[in-house]
């Protein structure tokens, strides 16, 4: 359906990225407004939504979906709520913005995929916003133009401060690594197939219990090898890296220099502090889209298939770090529906 009108979203989650949402729908991109904020912490959402006008605040996801006050959603409680809010959403027939992951185990984003193909129709855009990243786009539209010929190696870091309190091993997969995943299938237009997963000795800024740094080899159906240095405890900033080497030449990026200053025998720049700040553009990009896509009647973005193709990786991975060696990706066909 056509919607010409200012979309109401309801927002499910609102700490980190929700809050970072609801001041971007709010402040920052056009055609939308915030309608409901919900929170299992109620208070948390009531104290959001008294900023905003016209904005309710509450604690049950699925009463706020169903006042019909409600035109989109957008999931942004932690992965293991994902899968109930997006069935709620699916009964009501709203369009949904999911953060990644779609959810945190393969099964479950099966489940999701079924109900979706059951209504006939999309849904969902998954929150991969490297895909809406001004460097990450470069890089694919490069690729993508065969001008360095075939890609053959991905080397990427993926750096944090710190991780938050209660992160493990698995999460360093799930919650990190994931976003590689999907860029890798993404760019490259292949399928991951098998996941190694490497660990030196832990960094004494990892909490314990963690392995911290890790190094995951992911190999494509396409012959293409990549690894990613994941190291969430760095203590430094926020870094995201990436480099493909192909046949004819290679493309960095992620090494940009903003400001470069020259004082008292040293040169430098900054460096970001966290994913909200170094994507701050791309999340923006991402959220417009989906606003624009929504209104139009339309479904762009990342597919539940994709959030599916990234859990089947993640699940690999986790395998990998558990079990040691290289463990094989297991996937179901990707359906017509999805093509
Ligand atoms: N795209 C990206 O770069 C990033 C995505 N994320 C994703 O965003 C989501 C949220 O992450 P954060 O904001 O960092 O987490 P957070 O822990 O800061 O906030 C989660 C909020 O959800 C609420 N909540 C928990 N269960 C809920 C439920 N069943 N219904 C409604 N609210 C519920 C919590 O009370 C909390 O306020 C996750 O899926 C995470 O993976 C997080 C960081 C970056
Ligand atoms: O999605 C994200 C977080 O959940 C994750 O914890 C971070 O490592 C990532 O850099 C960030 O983009």
């Amino acid at each position: 359906m056509t919607q010409r009108r200012t979309l109401r979203i309801a927002v499910i989650g609102t700490g980190k990225m929700g809050a970072d949402h609801v001041r971007r729908i709010d402040q920052v991109i056009s055609g939308a407004r915030v309608s409901a904020v919900v929170d299992l912490d109620a208070e948390r959402a009531k104290q959001l939504a008294a900023g905003i006008e016209g904005c309710t605040g509450s604690g049950d996801p699925a009463a706020a979906m169903a006042t019909g006050e409600v035109d989109a959603v957008l999931i942004a409680s932690p992965g293991p709520a994902h899968e109930e809010a997006l069935l709620t959403a699916f009964a009501h027939d709203l369009p949904v913005l999911c953060e990644k992951p779609l959810t945190p185990d393969a099964a479950s984003a099966l489940r999701v995929m079924e109900a979706e193909q059951k209504l006939g129709h999309r849904l969902v855009q998954v929150g991969f916003m490297r895909r809406y990243d001004a460097e990450y786009l470069k890089l694919k539209a490069l690729l993508d133009s065969g001008h360095l010929g075939r890609t053959l190696m991905m080397h990427n870091q993926h750096r944090n401060a710190s991780s938050p309190p209660g992160f493990t091993n698995a999460m360093l997969i799930n919650d990190s690594v994931v976003h590689e995943m999907d860029v890798t299938r993404w760019l490259l237009g292949q399928e991951i197939t098998a996941v190694t997963v490497l660990r030196p000795r832990p960094s004494s800024n990892a909490p314990a219990g963690m392995d911290d740094p890790q190094l995951v080899l992911l190999e494509t159906d396409g012959g293409v090898v990549v690894d990613v240095e994941i190291n969430v405890n760095c203590g430094f900033g926020y870094q995201v890296k990436a480099e493909a080497v192909c046949e004819r030449g290679t493309a960095r990026i992620g090494t940009k220099q903003s400001l470069v200053t020259d004082t008292a025998g040293r040169w430098g720049g900054t460096i970001a502090q966290d994913f909200v700040e170094r994507f701050a553009d791309a999340y923006d990009r991402e959220v417009q889209a989906w606003v624009d896509a929504t209104r139009r009647g339309e479904v762009t973005g990342p597919s539940v298939w994709d959030g599916y193709a990234a859990a089947a990786v993640c699940e690999a991975g986790v395998r990998a770090q558990r079990e040691g060696g290289r463990i094989g990706v297991e996937m179901v066909e990707r359906p017509a529906f999805y093509r």
